[in-house]
This record gives C-alpha cells, sequence and structure tokens, in this order.
C-alpha cells in the first residue's frame, strides 16, 4: 500500500493529513501553511499542539510549526512573526511513494500582505514524511522587481514528555542572545543544554546537528539555510500570561527552531533562497 493523502477538515480548518505504509503521519494546515501533527513510523506524536489553540481561522495556532516570515519575533514593524502564519496557502503539490508523502503548499503576496510588506515574493512550504524522519523545506522566491530582506523560522513546537528530563545536544561553544537577560550575547559553555526555567534564546551560525535526548528516545535536529536556532520555552511564569496553552504545558513542549533571526536575508530580484529542518527519530 502506498502512502496517502487525505483533505481534512482539522478543528473546522481545511487541512491535509498525509501517511504512509509504514504507520507514519503528518497534519498539514492551510491556515499558516502549519504543520500541526507529526507522527513517526513506530512511533508517537513528536509535535506539541495546545489543547487551548485558536482555530478562529486569524489568529496564528499555537503548536506544530508555524512559518514565520518575513519577519522574526519582533525584529521589524510587522505584527510578531510576520503575516505567513495566519494567511491562507494553497496546495501545489501531492506526491505519495511506496514509502513516502509530500506536499507543497504556496503563498504569494496579496492585498493584505502588501498592505503589511509591498514585496512581490511567493513562499513555497514541501513537507514529506518518510519512516522515522520529517523534511519540512521554506523556499522563500523574490517574484518582484527589486531586492528585499526578511527574517523568519521555523518554529517548531517539539512534544516532550517532561520538559526537565530533555537534554539538548550540539549547542557547546555558540555564540547566543538571551532574551530574558536584556539581550546579552553569550557563549554556551555546558556540552547538554537542560531547561530548568524560562529560556528564550538565539543561538547564531549553528553549524551542527542537534539531538534531543529524552527519557529513552531521541531526535535528531538539522537545519540547512536557516543560519540560527532558537531555544524557547515559557515556564510556569510566563505560560501563565497565554490564553492559548494550559498551565502545565510548559513541561510538554520546547521549541527548537530553525531561524534566521540574527540578520535578515537578503533576496535579489528574481532570486529564491532555500531554508529546511529534518527531524529524524534515533
Ligand atoms: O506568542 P508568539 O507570537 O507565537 O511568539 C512565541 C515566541 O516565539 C519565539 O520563540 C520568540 O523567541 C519568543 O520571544 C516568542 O515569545
Amino acid at each position: 500500500m502506498p502512502g496517502n493523502i487525505e483533505t481534512i477538515d482539522f478543528q473546522g480548518l481545511p487541512a491535509l493529513r498525509l501517511s504512509t505504509s509504514a504507520g507514519a503521519s503528518a497534519v498539514v494546515a492551510l491556515h499558516g501553511g502549519q504543520v500541526l501533527s507529526w507522527v513517526p513510523a513506530r512511533g508517537r506524536e513528536r509535535l506539541y499542539l495546545s489543547e487551548r489553540a485558536a482555530y478562529d481561522g486569524a489568529s496564528p495556532i499555537r503548536g506544530g510549526v508555524p512559518v514565520c516570515f518575513p519577519q522574526f519575533s519582533t525584529l521589524g514593524k510587522l505584527p510578531r512573526h510576520g503575516f505567513a502564519r495566519t494567511a491562507n496557502w494553497s496546495v501545489t503539490e501531492q506526491r505519495t511513494g511506496d514509502d513516502y508523502a509530500l506536499t507543497t503548499l504556496e503563498l504569494s503576496d496579496n492585498a493584505d500582505t502588501r498592505a503589511l510588506w509591498p514585496h512581490p515574493f511567493t513562499l513555497e512550504l514541501t513537507v514529506a514524511i518518510e519512516g522515522g524522519r520529517l523534511d519540512l523545506e521554506l523556499e522563500v522566491i523574490n517574484s518582484g522587481h527589486a531586492p528585499f530582506a526578511f527574517s523568519g523560522a521555523l518554529h517548531t513546537y517539539l512534544r516532550v514528555p517532561e520538559v526537565e528530563e530533555c537534554r539538548l545536544e550540539g549547542l557547546y561553544g555558540f555564540e547566543y542572545r538571551d532574551a530574558l537577560d536584556d539581550n546579552a550575547i553569550r557563549r554556551e559553555s555546558g556540552d547538554v543544554l537542560r531547561v530548568e526555567s524560562a529560556i528564550d534564546r538565539v543561538y547564531h551560525d549553528v553549524t551542527r546537528p542537534l539531538l534531543l535526548r529524552e527519557d529513552g528516545r531521541a531526535l535528531g535536529i538539522n537545519a540547512d539555510g536557516f543560519p540560527d536556532v532558537v531555544v524557547w520555552n515559557l515556564w510556569e511564569d510566563g505560560i501563565a500570561q497565554f490564553a492559548d496553552m494550559a498551565p502545565t504545558d510548559f513541561r510538554r513542549m520546547l521549541c527548537v527552531e530553525a531561524a534566521a533571526a540574527r540578520q535578515r536575508i537578503e533576496l535579489a530580484a528574481g532570486e529564491s533562497w532555500v531554508g529546511r529542518q529534518t527531524l529524524v527519530t534515533l
């Protein structure tokens, strides 16, 4: 039996469900072009999706993999994380094979995006599942006649059994900006990052794949094109300020984001840029 892709209704929003013969699956909402679920073959859900997430078709959905574009966080004048995560994307490709399923969603400039950001562009997000692997590829195309610059991220919310038991490896020696310490620039001194309090850091120019070890299992996290890695968890006091997350959910999630957050990426007219994030169960 080959892989399968079906159109579904997810909490009232149109979405695609991808599945493979080995039992892997993913759900991708057209709202935001957002992956909401990923279950690897012989595994369990690996993405955090809040039970209190809003599905009103206008708000960002809390969890999964929001696409932040053309602005990461508040690094500019646009709404936080830009407009791609609240825009309606369309499906341009669906492909399945014996052991994989793949879809591409697209978002191009329109009156709403041009009112906020005056540039012609196309975004293509390709989501592919195969065995224990999720591949996300974001292509940014400058379809206009002038250069533009953007920042952004694949804002991946990983579901973890207990955040304090997790160990994130691979960040040793990299410089980071600490948003919770007046944006101080520091250098990671530990081989292993343990999250035991609120964290909001942008690690710069990370050139190694990361490994998230949890109780008895591990996830490889690799990025390409995106220079930075954001690690984010609100912890107890922080999450209390968020209406769309349950108070104890800080224990169930850890954002490890593939990002272009330190410097904007310049894209000449007619040029394109590609960034990827791959998650692999180990
Ligand atoms: O609440 P949101 O707009 O989705 O942003 C959620 C978070 O995204 C990133 O990880 C930023 O580093 C955080 O500072 C921000 O709070």
